[in-house]
């Protein structure tokens, strides 16, 4: 940092505090792997560069120990294993807890300074041992990667690894709508009904819908009468934009997606740990609202895993709010019918965001 405005450089070795940086790599079972979505549990990332190498391949046969007894396990906390040699093809993601990134260009193993451009010969093989935020908790040669394992043994539940619960960043906003204007945006859908949902996932540069069932199940009316849009919008614009404006220093101008959303707990109804703007597509978006439209449910919840495990509810027409960039999950709505409204808001700087990524988008998808 410094007192002139840019962009901070990121750290060349990383040291405990600092946040690991984010990356897509293969690993065997999905070819574009977003390590930013394992933040909530701890996690141990290994640079081996090859096993072909003695203490690499220690570090290997540590890491299946650990997975075989339980350390990692995919929800207290997982590993990966990081390889940039073709030679390696007999490491295999061992699930649940360890995976294996194959990083055959070397570009995570660069991000992360194991090794350079200017001497891509010289690799130095090292771990790190993250918290649940995805910050380096701590950092040593490949040689001690079992005090590493035995550490991780020792800590905290992931939710108290800050030594005390931590909040979210979120509000919590009640009466943001009427009860009365809830349940006719409940009639809206239960008149037209709803599409399955996606999701934006970013394929060779462009912005495309995808749908699947494993990481979202929830089906979407779009609200297309222009009355009932222009009513949400005065509720929003009247009580919620004041709020993020004290809380965050940040006027939201614009509105993206007037929705009636659904879950059903008959077909499991939830969507998985994401964030909201990691595409060209969606990068505009600045804050995301849940609103929920009934509370005739169970499950449902709204959590945000790299603040621990506390559960979001907001009572009929109360909003959570919180930042597009904050990993966050609706659980699985266990019984019964969950309604919600889900704008994201944005502002005018962001808005010619969107405008120069439109080009991006391949096709539609909410
Ligand atoms: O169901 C919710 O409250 C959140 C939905 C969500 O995260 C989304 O649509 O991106
Ligand atoms: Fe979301």
């Amino acid at each position: 940092m410094s007192d002139a405005p840019g962009a901070p450089t990121p750290p060349r070795r990383l040291l405990p505090g600092d946040p690991a940086p984010v990356f897509h790599a293969a690993t065997d079972s999905n070819p574009r792997f977003a390590f930013d979505t394992v933040a909530g549990r701890y996690v141990l990332i290994a640079f081996l560069g090859s096993a072909q190498h003695q203490a690499c391949s220690a570090a290997w046969d540590s890491l299946r120990r650990a997975q075989s007894t339980g350390l990692l396990d995919d929800e207290r906390a997982c590993a990966f294993a990081v390889t940039v040699s073709r030679g390696d093809a007999h490491l295999a993601d061992t699930i649940p807890g360890l995976r294996v990134f194959r990083d055959h260009d070397a570009v995570v193993s660069r991000l992360y300074g194991a090794t350079t451009e200017a001497a891509p010969q010289t690799y130095q093989p090292f771990a790190l041992l993250l918290d649940p935020m995805l910050r380096v908790l701590a950092v040593t040669p490949i040689g001690g990667i079992d005090g590493l394992l035995a550490r991780l043994g020792t800590l905290p539940d992931p939710g108290m690894h800050a030594g005390a619960e931590i909040p979210a960043p979120v509000l919590v906003l009640p009466r943001i709508l009427e009860a009365e204007f809830c349940r006719q945006l409940i009639a809206l859908y239960e008149t037209h009904g709803g599409s399955e949902s996606g999701f934006m996932r970013e394929v060779g540069g462009l912005t495309v819908g995808a749908l699947d069932p494993a990481r979202k199940r929830r089906k979407d009316h779009e609200i297309e009468d222009e009355a009932v849009r222009a009513a949400l919008r005065v509720r929003l614009g009247r009580r919620l934009v004041p709020e993020i404006r004290k809380a965050f220093q940040f006027h939201a101008t614009r509105i993206e997606r007037y929705i009636v959303a659904r879950y059903d707990a008959a077909d499991g109804g939830h969507f998985r740990a994401h964030r909201d703007n990691t595409t060209k597509g969606t990068a505009h978006r600045r804050f995301a609202v849940s609103i929920n439209l009934n509370d005739d449910f169970d499950g449902g919840d709204l959590w945000f895993p790299e603040f621990g495990a506390r559960r979001y509810r907001p009572p009929v027409g109360g909003a959570v709010v919180f930042s597009c960039s904050l990993l966050h999950e609706a659980t699985r709505v266990t019984r019964g019918l969950r309604y919600a409204t889900l704008p994201f808001l944005y502002d005018d700087d962001a808005a010619r965001i969107r405008r120069e990524n439109e080009a991006f988008i391949a096709t539609d998808a909410t």
